[in-house]
Parts: structure tokens; sequence; C-alpha cells
């Protein structure tokens, strides 16, 4: 059967509360999956599926998450991987493009394109001093729920595609 890890990499939590809605929804479509912060990820082992998902700070990925990517390249090429990132904040770019980054090594394991979500600034959950003025500056969530749960329902209907053909 199936196993997904959905790994994430957040400062602020954003990005782990769309992982936990990914999560939720693929349970819910009957796809077995575990959400885990990238960081405490040790082993790929257990897993056929990876989707991994960061936030986007000064246009690069959270360090962890590029870490992880690196040092387990040729088990995520031997695996189905999707990715996705979370940043932009306010009126929803015109073109919205990845972090080179993440285009970067999609394209080296054999992932499609990185999906990109809105991202969220919350004063509140701001940490540092840069983070907490751009937050004050430009507060809000641009995070699209159906957005991420209908990507959540592609997922699984891929992945329950499998399922069928394999039969
Ligand atoms: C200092 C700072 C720099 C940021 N840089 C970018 C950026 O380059 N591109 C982008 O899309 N979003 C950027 N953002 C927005 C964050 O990616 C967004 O707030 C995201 O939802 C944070 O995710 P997290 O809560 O999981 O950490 C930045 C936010 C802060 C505070």
């Amino acid at each position: 059967m199936t196993q997904v890890l959905i790994a994430y990499a957040s400062k602020m939590g954003s990005t782990k509360e769309i992982a936990d809605a990914i999560g939720v929804e693929l349970l819910k479509l009957g796809v077995s999956a575990d959400v885990r912060d990238v960081a405490g990820v040790t082993t790929l082992k257990g897993y056929d599926t990876v989707v991994l998902g960061s936030a986007v700070y000064a246009g690069r990925w959270r360090p962890e998450a590029s870490r992880f990517v690196k040092r387990n390249a040729p088990g995520l090429a031997a695996r189905r991987v999707w990715l996705f990132e979370s940043g932009w904040i306010g009126k929803r770019p015109e073109t919205i493009t990845p972090s080179p980054f993440a285009a970067k090594w999609a394209g080296r394991i054999g992932a499609p394109p990185p999906t990109v979500f809105g991202g969220r600034l919350d004063p509140k959950l701001a940490t540092g001093p840069i983070d907490r003025l751009l937050a004050k500056r430009m507060p809000g969530d641009a995070r699209d729920w159906d957005e991420i749960l209908a990507w959540a329902r592609t997922l699984a209907a891929a992945l329950t595609g499998d399922r069928e053909e394999h039969r």
C-alpha cells in the first residue's frame, strides 16, 4: 500500500498548516500519509511517495528543506515526489514562478515543477526583528484552502490511479 511522507519546512507555522491540511485530505481519500517536520526526517525508508514543502524566505527554501533534498537526492529520484512552496502575500501575482532552488531540484529528481501557494504573515507569530517588521508592514493570509485541497485531491487521484493499475 502507498505510504506517503509529507515533510514540511516552516518557520512561522503556515507551511506546516498547509502540510497538515494535505495530510488530512489524503487520509480522507484513503491514502495513508505521515506529516513530519523535515528537520526530523532521517530516512525515506517505508515511504514510496514524498510530498515536500517549504516556506520561501528571501527567495530561498528553508535551509532544512534544501539540505534534505541534497542529502536524499538519490532516494527522492527513486520515489514519486511532489514539491510545493508557500510565500507570496497580498494580491495574487500575475505570474507565479517557483523559487530557483525548487525548480532546479525538481528537474534533478524527476519531480514535476513545484506548486506555489500563497503564504501568511502574522506579526504575532513572527520571531526575529526582520520577520516582525515585514509582518507588521504587510500582514495577511494568502493561502487558498480550496486550491490547496484541490491539489491534495489531484495527488490522491494519481496515487489511487496507480493502485487500480497495479491490481
Ligand atoms: C523576512 C521574510 C522574507 C520573505 N521572503 C519571501 C520571498 O522571498 N518570497 C516569498 O514568496 N515569500 C517570502 N516571505 C513570505 C513567507 O514565505 C510567508 O510568510 C510564508 O507563509 C511563511 O511560512 P512559514 O509560516 O511556514 O514560515 C518572506 C517572509 C519574511 C518574514
